[in-house]
């Protein structure tokens, strides 16, 4: 006898730079890069019911859920991947679409809690396969799935969730700040600006959060991709000394320091963040004897 339902949490992810790798075979396809796997991500709740339902939420800043949508193609990709039929709610406080690897949160979460809810017996990496290979279908992304089965500061040097990935923990926090979101899908469509990751792509792995922080300013720098809006904002962390890039891929800043917080809050919401310590996890939904 199985659980009635489970829950899952799975981190998101802040890319500072990525090179796409596409290739007919989505298992091969995916992205090099590094980024920052983060405590926020997405808790995914899953329960049997003959028709398959998707109910998104956002909390707020006080922490209550708001519902943004009652459909994800991701999701529902999932459920077919995986033939069955399930009601799965899932909840994030980062904003969907503005470069926290929301998508492939979700997206791995709902894996995670699928298993455990039927009882598939799939381990960690056949989950991260599966998660990948929709994700990387959709072009909602590349190398979320593949940074987000574990934690920490991620460098990917080669693609797919089984690639040779590296992992460094770091206590410092991570502050970032919204202004707008970005189609991820869209800018992946774009042969022209594939070729500018190509161009801006570092010919350096970065060892250090520090290094990695400057490695992904050049990166977006080479991009193309910086907005006015951001712009200022990078200006203005450059001019206090504090290390800061683009949120790839959302029309936003992310930075590390002392006042980091303090001059990303003169242009909204600021988020505080720290490394994630791991990857997907069941949060409730032990095997029932
Ligand atoms: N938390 C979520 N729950 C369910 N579906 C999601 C979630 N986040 C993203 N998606 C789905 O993935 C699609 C692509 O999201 P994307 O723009 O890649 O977000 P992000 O940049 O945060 O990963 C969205 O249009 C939505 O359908
Ligand atoms: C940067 C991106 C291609 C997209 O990230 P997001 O917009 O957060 O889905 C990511 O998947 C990566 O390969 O690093």
């Amino acid at each position: 006898m199985g659980s009635s339902h489970v829950v899952a949490f799975c981190p998101g992810q802040i890319s500072g730079y990525f090179l796409p790798v596409i290739s007919e075979n989505p298992d091969e396809s995916g992205s090099c890069g590094a980024g920052l796997v983060i405590s926020e991500g997405v808790k995914v709740t899953a329960s049997r019911n003959p028709v398959s339902s998707v109910d998104v939420y956002q909390t707020d800043r006080t922490g209550m859920p708001n519902k943004i949508a009652e459909s994800s193609n991701i999701i529902m990709n999932l459920l077919d991947a995986l033939d069955v039929s399930a009601s799965i709610t899932t909840c994030c406080h980062l904003p969907i679409g503005c470069g926290y690897g929301m998508s492939a949160a979700a997206l791995l979460g709902a894996t995670h809690a699928l298993n455990r809810l039927f009882q598939f017996g799939m381990n960690e990496h056949e989950c991260a396969r599966l998660a990948h290979r929709l994700e990387v279908m959709e072009r909602s992304g590349l190398g979320d799935v593949s940074g987000c089965q574990g934690g920490g500061f991620v460098v990917r040097v080669t693609p797919g969730p089984d690639g040779e990935i590296y992992r460094t923990m770091d206590t410092r926090s991570i502050f970032a700040i919204t202004i707008s979101p970005i189609k991820t899908s869209s800018v992946l469509s774009s042969p022209e600006q594939i070729e500018k990751f190509k161009r801006a792509y570092p010919t350096t792995i970065p060892k250090t959060l520090d290094e990695f922080m400057t490695v992904a300013r050049k990166f977006a720098e080479g991009t193309g991709l910086i907005t006015e809006d951001v712009r200022n904002i990078l200006l203005k962390c450059d001019a206090h000394g504090i290390p800061a890039s683009m949120t790839m891929l959302g029309n936003g800043v992310f930075a590390t320091g002392r006042d980091a917080e303090k001059i990303l809050s003169g242009f909204g919401n600021v988020y505080r963040l720290s490394l994630s310590p791991g990857g997907p996890r069941i949060l409730h939904g032990e095997y029932l004897s």
